[in-house]
């Protein structure tokens, strides 16, 4: 049996459209099916818990990736396997693990049941499957998530630029911190600093490559530290992030490492696959093949 979760308001209700036409493949197909639709955030989380690992195949999250978070968070430890089924507006994940975009083709690559293992990121009690954002970023999402226009250009088909006018909304206002880092007991101080992306996968925000080569199965994060640049210098370097062209720029630093602790002058925001996780200070740490992908 495969256990679906829907979060039909993802992508500014693709999620629903999205099912609608799965559901339709899955009876054509006889799959034996069972779909759960999520309420409110987080709930994919307790869905998760009430699957009965002796009969399910595998659960698979229709949504963004702030539904893959939360369906992954309740799918640790567990051994079931996780398929998906892009609905999202940035569909950050499923880029990275080259999962198709079309339903159809998700769903084929599901049904087959080739099983890969990915590494994860742990902060507290949370995990994050993709990126870890402090700072800018976080502040970022914060926007992202609340704001009006992403439903409007998720409507005209342009959500992966809603992030893109996030950034510019959030640059305004925003100032850079002072940041201590240790990375595997290492300790480094950066000024000023804009963001520090620990990432599990290249991508967030819709394709922006902060971190082009993290690996999903190398053991490690990618951190990207932006520091030491003035508001002029990060608009006009942000464009070239979408091809992880910004790396080479004399205030971006790119580290290698299991085990981060940021301490920042004062606190700031924490998110983990778009979705706001803490503040700082923060401690993030790998966690090597704990989820199954299908
Ligand atoms: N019924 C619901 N009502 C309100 N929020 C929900 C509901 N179900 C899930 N959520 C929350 O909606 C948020 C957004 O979902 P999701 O990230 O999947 O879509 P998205 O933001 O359109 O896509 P992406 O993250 O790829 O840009 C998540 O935080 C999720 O927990």
């Amino acid at each position: 049996m495969y256990s679906f979760i829907v979060n039909k308001i993802s992508g500014n209700g693709k999620g629903l459209k999205v099912w609608k036409k799965v559901e339709k493949l899955l009876q054509e197909k006889q799959v034996n099916y069972q779909v759960r639709f999520t309420e409110r955030p987080k709930h994919a989380i307790e869905i998760v818990k009430e699957i009965s690992s002796e009969t399910c195949l595998a659960v698979v999250a229709i949504g963004g990736d702030g539904t893959i978070h939360d369906v992954a968070n309740g799918l640790i430890g567990s051994n079931i396997p996780l398929g998906i089924i892009p609905a999202g507006s940035g569909n950050d994940l499923a880029r990275a693990l080259d999962i198709p975009m079309d339903y159809k083709k998700a769903l084929e690559r599901i049904l087959m049941g080739e099983q890969r293992k990915m590494d994860i990121g742990r902060i507290n009690n949370e995990y994050c499957i993709t990126v870890t954002g402090i700072g800018f970023d976080g502040k970022v999402a914060e926007v992202n998530n609340a704001s009006k226009f992403k439903n409007l250009l998720n409507f005209i088909r342009l959500g992966d630029l809603s992030y893109a006018h996030s950034v510019l909304h959030v640059l305004l206002k925003y100032r850079p911190v002072n940041i201590q880092l240790k990375v595997d007991g290492k300790t480094l101080t950066f000024f000023n600093v804009w963001l520090i992306a620990i990432a599990n996968t290249p991508n967030y925000g819709g394709g922006i490559k902060i971190c082009p080569d993290a690996c999903y199965h190398d053991g490690l994060f990618d951190i990207c530290i932006i520091h030491s640049m003035t508001k002029w210098e990060l608009l006009r370097n942000f464009p070239k992030a979408y091809k992880g062209k910004h790396v080479s720029h004399p205030g971006v630093t790119m580290l290698k490492g299991k085990e981060v602790e940021v301490i920042s002058e004062w606190p700031v925001i924490v998110q983990s696959d778009g979705e706001l996780v803490t503040k700082t200070p923060v401690n993030v740490t790998i966690q090597k093949e704990a989820l199954l992908i299908i």
